[in-house]
């Protein structure tokens, strides 16, 4: 490993622990870690880096369940059982950390591009494409100007609602492999018209992901739409 690497390391790690100490005292973060409060408060606050070993220790250490549990902490709900996701949709750090324990669980295939409908899923979609060095894509409820072709998806929803989606046409190739996420699944309604637009282009869908499904609607229509494994780090009831 060379100096920028182990760098790099270290301060991924001290970004780890920066994200667990939100919802823990030094002492529970000593109890979780294993390494001394005194310790862990001198790389939180960012006056001494962790060695390359313990840097790595942090790192590995922290699996599925622990960023699962933060994610479930994160999660805050209304009167009506809305979402309110403002939490973890606008942590770029927290869904940067993510994104390796999501690629690594759920056995998607490595993408051309990652795709999100605009707007929440943006920044989730930012950290995947960043850890697969995959090209990050949003589609869109209105056409953006001085783009000519699009690709368009469009659904009536219960309500009679009509719901559509554009895409510059550019965007996507024929075999592209495409990773489907978005921060939140519940009718799937979304998801379907990401998955048409990835069909409309003759791409090939390598999975789909959410990082909170609310009910289970949402992944049964994304999985009857798919044969690519579909998702969700939190289930909702
Ligand atoms: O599974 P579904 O029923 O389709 O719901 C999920 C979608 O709803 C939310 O987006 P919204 O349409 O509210 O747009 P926003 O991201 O701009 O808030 C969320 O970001 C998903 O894209
Ligand atoms: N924030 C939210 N909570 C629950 N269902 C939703 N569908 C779209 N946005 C939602």
């Amino acid at each position: 490993m060379n100096r920028a690497e182990k760098a790099a390391l270290q301060l991924q790690a001290v970004s780890v622990l920066g994200m667990l100490k939100e919802t823990r005292t030094y002492d529970e973060l000593a109890d979780l870690t294993g390494l001394p409060a005194g310790d862990l408060n001198r790389y939180v606050n960012g006056h001494v880096l962790p060695g390359t070993e313990r840097a790595r220790e942090v790192i590995e250490g922290v699996g599925y369940e622990t960023l699962a549990a933060e994610l479930d902490a994160r999660i805050e709900l209304d009167g009506e059982g809305y979402v309110d996701n403002s939490g973890i949709v606008f942590d770029q750090p927290f869904l940067d950390l993510l994104a390796p324990v999501v690629a690594e669980s759920f056995g998607f295939d490595r993408p051309d591009v990652v795709l999100t409908a605009a707007t929440d899923g943006i920044t989730l979609a930012a950290a995947m494409a960043r850890y697969f060095d995959a090209r990050c894509a949003y589609a869109k409820k209105s056409k953006e100007t001085a783009v000519e072709e699009f690709i368009e998806a469009r659904d009536r929803l219960d309500s009679g609602i009509e719901l559509t989606y554009y895409l510059p046409t550019s965007v996507l190739s024929a075999g592209d492999t495409v990773l489907v996420v978005d921060d939140l699944i519940r009718s799937g309604e979304t998801q379907e018209l990401l998955l048409d637009i990835a069909a409309e282009s003759d791409a090939r869908v390598g999975g789909v992901f959410a990082l909170i499904a609310a009910g289970e609607e949402g992944i049964d229509r994304a999985e009857a739409k798919t044969d690519a494994p579909v998702g969700a780090l939190s289930q909702l009831d």
